[in-house]
């Protein structure tokens, strides 16, 4: 199954929902999607008073098109029930359900909310060996790596080309593309360091994630460009479709660019690059 979104998703900025200056300027920021939060961002004793702000906020503004997902505490909390029924109906484009372990994780919420598609946090050792199933479930849209909660289970230590967590990430975007979702990568804490930022977000992208979840407004910049096909990508893609389609017309399944061959296959992903290219112009118009 190969049914790919074309939503770009390049960038994906958390705000905690406790934090109402940040969800005013969030509507004017270049986020390709937002993660309204109200699990971790928000302390325990701010948790009821963030859900009803974040209810009031989300039925007032539809943020401009940008996918508005709310990410709940977990129903094994005591926040997380009500959590779910504060947006049943609210129009919102997801739930994010965190530490999602299992496909019984999923069942439980969407039992609680029809109809809205729902995300699952990839963060606890069990969601990695159950990635798969998990990807299977029906109302699943998109996946999220939650690289912190993740190291924090593992035990790993912090590297800098994410050695320890490779094997979880992997794993979580086989099922992610065999189930055609939406599969997003984890968080970069030092939110002032930039180069650090940009050789996550290229290996990221090496890696074929959609695109680089945030925690900070001085990152979307970073992800915008990392996540989008570059002038060069654009243009290699032009041509490989076009020598594709003379070698075609001239009876061959065969074409040479650049010293590199080309084939039918490699005319589908040039398409995509062609069309993730003008999604992305079309949100800026
Ligand atoms: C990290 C922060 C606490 C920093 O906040 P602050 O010190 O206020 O930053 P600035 O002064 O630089 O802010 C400048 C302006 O930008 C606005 N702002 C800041 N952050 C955001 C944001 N996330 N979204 C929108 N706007 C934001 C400020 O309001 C300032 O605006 P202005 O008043 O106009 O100047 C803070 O950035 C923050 O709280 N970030 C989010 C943290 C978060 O959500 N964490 C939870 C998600 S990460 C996670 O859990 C991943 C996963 O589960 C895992 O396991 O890995
Ligand atoms: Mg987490």
């Amino acid at each position: 199954m190969l049914a790919e979104t074309l939503r770009p998703c390049r960038s994906v900025l958390y705000i905690p929902g406790s934090r109402e200056r940040a969800l005013e300027k969030a509507r004017d920021l270049p986020a390709d999607a937002i993660i309204f939060d109200l699990e971790d961002a928000v302390a325990a004793e701010e948790k009821p008073a963030a859900r009803a702000l974040l209810a009031q906020v989300l039925g007032a503004h539809d943020y401009g098109g940008r996918i508005r997902i709310v990410r709940i505490n977990g129903l094994d909390t005591e926040w997380g029930r009500a959590d779910v029924a504060a947006f049943v109906g609210a129009g919102i484009d997801a739930i994010l359900i965190p530490k999602v372990s299992s496909p019984a994780d999923l069942d439980a919420v969407a039992a609680l909310i029809p109809d809205t598609p729902l995300w699952a946090m990839m963060e606890t050792p069990l969601g990695m060996l159950n990635a798969a199933a998990i990807a299977a479930h029906p109302r699943l849209a998109g996946m999220v790596m939650g690289t912190n909660d993740l190291a924090k289970d593992l035990n790993t230590r912090f590297r800098p080309d994410r050695e320890p967590l490779l094997t979880g990430l992997g794993l979580c975007l086989l099922a992610a593309k065999a189930y055609g979702r939406i599969i997003v990568d984890g968080v970069y804490n030092a939110f002032k360091d930039e180069e650090g930022l940009r050789g996550e977000c290229a290996q990221g992208r090496d890696m074929g994630f959609d695109g680089k979840t945030l925690i900070h407004p001085a990152q979307l910049a970073i992800a915008n460009d990392a996540f989008a096909p570059s002038e060069a990508e654009i243009d290699l893609a032009r041509r490989q479709i076009a020598a594709f389609e003379e070698a075609e017309a001239a009876g061959q399944g065969v074409a040479v660019v650049d010293g590199r061959i080309v084939e039918n296959l490699h005319v589908v992903t040039a398409r995509k690059t062609i069309a993730r290219s003008e999604a992305i112009a079309a949100m800026a118009n």
